[in-house]
């Protein structure tokens, strides 16, 4: 295998916030990463398939996107500057109860665009119809973790069940281990403890994790005070869940005690800034999760509440957010907003081989176009990846050792097919359209 070599850049490993190379080389072979060095560290003699040069760039690990409803783009600008319940309740349950499968595929393609070209590599999705959101990630080439969404109240949660089942057996692993699949009981107020102890029994039976959204407002806190007497976290640690690998969406109304449960049980948190603003539901207590030892990752949760996918927005918001929060400007450092955004990300969705640039780890990488004046002068780029980027500097995307953008053109999905085919379906769903 003669692989790839990627020289000239300078090159963020996210292993430690000195660990930057200022011109450093990687060798990529099949899909992982086989070497990271300086400059020189390589062979003069040695040949590669392809080499990129990169001088101008930094290479630094893609973006993990904890927490999304990928195909929600389809409702992108359709519901908003409403609270979530008014907003799930009254505009977006109605119009999901139209949704083909064909529709997923394509809101997931426009996803999978929008992200790929904002320097997102992997995300975790909760949705419906998900063999056809796998079919859009296989064929985009990302990396994503799919569970189908299910409302343990609803007439159909049985064959919601029965369909996760399923679509686990048929997707966990594959487009080359690039899908992995989880169970998505959707939230402790749609889903009672009977229900969830059937999601824990397909956990256990098919060894797969359980992606939920937990504690995302004061009204989910004051319903299940009233039914159980108790918070949501300490009721889905009752109930047993936290037994289980679990990715919890939003945690943001926490007592003390539920930090310490979700720190002590390992519960991968997905703190989602941007859509916990613009429902107004919200600061979650991200500097006190990560005092406790809790592992975050960071989320931008679907385009209808937030509404774009871009996670380097959502770092600069969560960077922003704790320091207002808490009137501390060193809250959430520029190094660990960025390390939610990658490294503890993917470790929050349980793949132990992503979010570093490192051998061994899966060859996941994006460049990012240095000459610019935001990014002059060179003092800090940490900072300035978190406090000055934005998205369109993201140049190339190598996703599991392909390169899947270059120089800005998407290399694995038609643009203008993608958007022709979510404006049409969208019309016919929610009625709107220039
Ligand atoms: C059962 S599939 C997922 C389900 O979740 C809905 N949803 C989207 N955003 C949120 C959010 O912030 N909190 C709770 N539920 C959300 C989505 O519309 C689907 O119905
Ligand atoms: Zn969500």
């Amino acid at each position: 295998m003669m692989g790839m070599l990627i020289r000239g850049a300078a090159v963020l490993t996210m292993e430690k916030p000195e660990s930057l190379l200022p011109d450093g080389e990687i060798i990529v072979e099949g899909q992982y990463i086989t070497h990271v060095g300086p400059a020189g560290s390589v062979s003069p003699e040695r040949t590669f398939e392809r080499v990129i040069d990169a001088r101008g760039m930094l290479a630094m690990p893609g973006f993990v996107n904890c927490h999304t409803h990928a195909a929600m783009t389809l409702f992108r600008g359709y519901a908003d500057d409403l609270p979530l319940m008014q907003w799930l309740q009254e505009k977006i349950w109605p119009v999901e109860e139209r949704l083909e499968p064909e529709d997923i595929y394509w809101g997931t393609m426009l996803c999978c665009l929008e992200m790929m070209r904002s320097g997102t590599t992997t995300f975790a999705d909760m949705y419906f119809h998900m063999d056809e959101a796998a079919r859009a990630v296989e064929k985009a080439g990302l990396r994503a973790s799919l569970s189908r969404g299910m409302i343990g109240l609803s007439p159909g949660a049985g064959e919601a069940l029965d369909y996760s089942r399923r679509f686990i057996r048929d997707w966990h692993g594959q487009a080359g281990g690039r899908i992995t699949t989880m169970l998505g009981p959707h939230a402790p107020y749609t889903c009672p403890p009977d229900f969830l102890h059937r999601v824990m029994e397909v956990a256990a039976d098919l060894k797969v994790g359980i992606h939920i959204h937990i504690a995302e407002t004061r009204a989910e806190i004051e319903e299940i005070r009233q039914k159980y007497g108790k918070t949501p976290v300490v009721l889905m640690d009752e109930v047993g869940l936290f037994e289980f690998q679990v990715l919890a969406a939003h945690c943001v109304h926490l007592d003390e005690n539920d930090i310490r449960i979700l720190a002590e049980k390992k519960v991968g948190v997905a703190h989602n800034p941007e859509s916990n603003m613009k429902l107004a539901s919200g600061i979650a207590p991200v500097t006190r999760l990560l005092a406790a030892g809790a592992l975050v990752g960071l989320g931008t949760d679907g385009a209808a509440s937030n509404n774009n996918l871009d996670m380097m927005e959502e770092m600069r918001s969560a960077a922003l957010l704790q320091k207002v929060a808490t009137m501390d400007p060193t809250a959430l450092a520029a190094f660990d907003a960025l390390s939610m955004a990658t490294a503890n990300g993917a470790r929050v969705l349980g793949l132990h081989d992503v979010g570093l640039l490192k051998p061994g780890y899966k060859a996941d990488i994006i460049l990012i176009n240095l000459d610019q004046p935001h990014f002059y002068p060179r003092h800090d780029l940490v900072a300035h990846l978190v406090y000055a980027a934005r998205s369109a500097d993201v140049e190339t995307v190598i996703i599991d050792g392909r390169v899947v953008m270059e120089k800005r053109q998407v290399l694995t999905m038609d643009e203008e097919e993608v958007y022709h085919e979510v404006q049409k379906r969208s019309q016919r769903l929610v009625g709107t359209g220039l």
